[in-house]
This record gives C-alpha cells, structure tokens and sequence, in this order.
C-alpha cells in the first residue's frame, strides 16, 4: 500500500502548560506545494519542529512515507530535508565544504557525496560561488545554501520555514523560483505569514490560527472563500449611498465623504461592472474604484469563526 508522504493525527503541542497547537490533523498524498499560513505565533513553527524530529510533541502522532517519526526518527527523518527559520548555516565553512559536510551528517560519504554536493549546487545555482565562505554570501546565496542542505539527501518531502524571510525583493524572487524547481521532483511545505506569498506559490494552503487547524483546501477554493468584499469609489458628482446601495449585488454602503464611499458586495466582478457603466451613463464621474482584498486578520477571523461552526 501506498503511504501518505505525510499523515499528522492530532497533534498537540504544550510548552510548558500553555497549548501552542491543539488537534491538527493533516494528510499529503501529492507532490506539489503546500503553504502552512498562520500569523505570528500561529503555531507554524511548533508544527514544522514536530514534523522534522526537531521537538517531541506532546500528543498525537506524524508519520513520514508511513514511518512514525516518534518510534523511528532515524528512518523517518530520511524522508525529510527542514530549512528552518534561522538557517543552521556554519558562517566560516564554504559553500561547498557546508554541503558536504551536510552530506555526510545525511549518511552520503565518499564519491557519492561529493555528486550530491556537484548536484544540489547545480539545481540551487550556486556552483560559481562553491569557494565563497558562507559568511560573505548575500541573503539570497546563503538561503540557495540552506535550501541546498535541505535537499541534498534526495528527501520526498521538504519543509521551509519562512524561507524568503528578510531578503530583498529581487532575491524572493529568485528564491521562488528555486522553490517551484525543487518541487517538481517532491513535496514541498513552506510556511509563511505573509498570504500573497503562499498564494503565488502554492497550490494548497493549510492555515492555521490559535493553534488550531482552520482551513485545508486547494489554492482556488481559498481564493473563491475569500473573494473580496469591499471596494472604495469616488466620484466628482456622486450619487446618494441609496443609489449605489440599490445596485444588484451591494450589501450595504458606507459614506466616508461627501465624494467617496465604501461598499460592501457579493464578491461577483458584475457589481464594479455595474458601477462603471452607471457612473458613465449617469456622469458621476468616477475618480477612483479601489477592490479592497480582506486582510490576513480578517480572512484569520472569519475561518476561525467557520471552523468553530462547523
Ligand atoms: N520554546 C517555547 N516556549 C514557550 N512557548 C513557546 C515556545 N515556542 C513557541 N512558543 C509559543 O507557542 C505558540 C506558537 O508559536 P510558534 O513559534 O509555533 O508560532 P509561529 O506560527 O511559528 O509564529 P512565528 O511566525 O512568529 O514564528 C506561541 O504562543 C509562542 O509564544
């Protein structure tokens, strides 16, 4: 039988006597990229530590490629590559004597490490600063490092934790792109709090907040959850908020100045449509239409309410 790359059964966590996660359940059966989302101190990284063997939960149980990590660590731990938040980069070694050195912790030695080492610097573009003592790479170069490490043993699933975390915003580029590459072959997990950023990458998101699990679907059915609700518009000669509250579709308009309003709609792209048509055919004279997306500690909000109804 096929095991999932990974299976989470409730798991919980309790530093000291405060939960930090409480009953996550999680099942990954596909390659791809998922996003862990959750705001600071969401749970994100007590999860991930779980996950790799890092920190021994205090209930439940994660199996790797159907290995339970808490029986078999050693074995389990195989399957997984971890770049944590803070790379564990030895600042004084050279990228090439770094990777190798990861390598041999992985249990590759001789002829085969030195190709792991040639093979991972290839993919993560690094090659032409394998000499470069760590310490003088750029933000960039030393996540390729990190990430370099985290895959340098072939696993199936690999999780980053915050990887474009501080870097410019050249370099997150070229960090997501690395990370759609080293996709293709397994499953990645990479956290982040930053919702824009999973959302270019991933093509599932699990968020979580409080600790607890509160959404887990693919990146489309996120999107149409959480379609805009708002906009701001402006006119030079603006209707009556009864006007526009009139409109198919709007839920309720609120006058912030004599000129622009903010309403609050179904979400369907026919709304701004109409609004458009309206104000050319009537001469408001539209100066401004703005669609508003929900902030993170909305969208945070209205999921938690939904997981609790449901
Ligand atoms: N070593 C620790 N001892 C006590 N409490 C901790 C410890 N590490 C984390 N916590 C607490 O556990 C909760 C979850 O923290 P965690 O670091 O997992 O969140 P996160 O989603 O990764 O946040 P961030 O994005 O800020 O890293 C928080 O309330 C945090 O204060």
């Amino acid at each position: 039988m096929q095991h999932p790359i990974l299976k989470i059964e409730n798991l919980s966590h309790a530093y000291s006597t405060a939960w930090a996660i409480r009953d996550i359940n999680i099942e990954i059966t596909k390659k791809g990229i998922y996003g862990l989302l959750g705001s600071n101190g969401a749970g994100k990284s007590t999860t991930m530590n779980i996950v790799c063997g890092a920190l021994n939960q205090t209930k439940g149980e994660v199996y790797i490629q159907g290995v339970n990590i808490r029986k078999n660590p050693m074995e389990a731990k195989s399957h997984i590559g971890f770049l944590p938040q803070y790379a564990p980069l030895y600042l004084d070694l050279t990228v090439s004597e770094y990777l190798l050195y990861t390598a041999r912790l992985r249990g590759i030695d001789g002829k085969a490490a030195h190709e792991s080492v040639d093979e991972v610097m290839e993919k993560c573009g690094v090659v032409h600063m394998k000499d470069r003592l760590l310490k003088n790479l750029s933000g960039g170069y030393r996540q390729r490092a990190g990430i370099a490490q985290s895959i340098i043993h072939k696993p199936a699933l690999v999780i980053l934790d915050e990887p474009t975390n501080g870097l410019d915003p050249v370099q997150i580029v070229e960090v997501r792109n690395l990370i759609k590459e080293i996709a293709d072959e397994r499953t990645v997990i990479l956290s982040s709090h930053i919702l824009s950023e999973i959302q270019l990458l991933c093509q599932e998101i699990l968020m979580i907040e409080q600790g607890k699990l509160v959404f887990s679907d693919t990146m489309d059915a996120f999107n149409n959850y959480v379609a805009p609700q708002s906009m701001l518009v402006e006119f030079e000669n603006a209707p009556s908020a009864d006007v526009l509250a009139a409109v198919k579709g709007v839920n309720r308009v609120e006058k912030l100045t004599p000129r622009s309003f903010r309403i609050f709609y179904d979400g369907s792209k026919l709304v701004s449509e109409t609004i458009i048509t309206e104000s050319v055919r009537k001469e408001w004279r539209m100066t401004q239409l703005a669609i508003e997306k929900n902030s993170i500690d909305e969208i945070f909000k209205q999921l938690t309410g939904h997981s609790e109804k449901n």
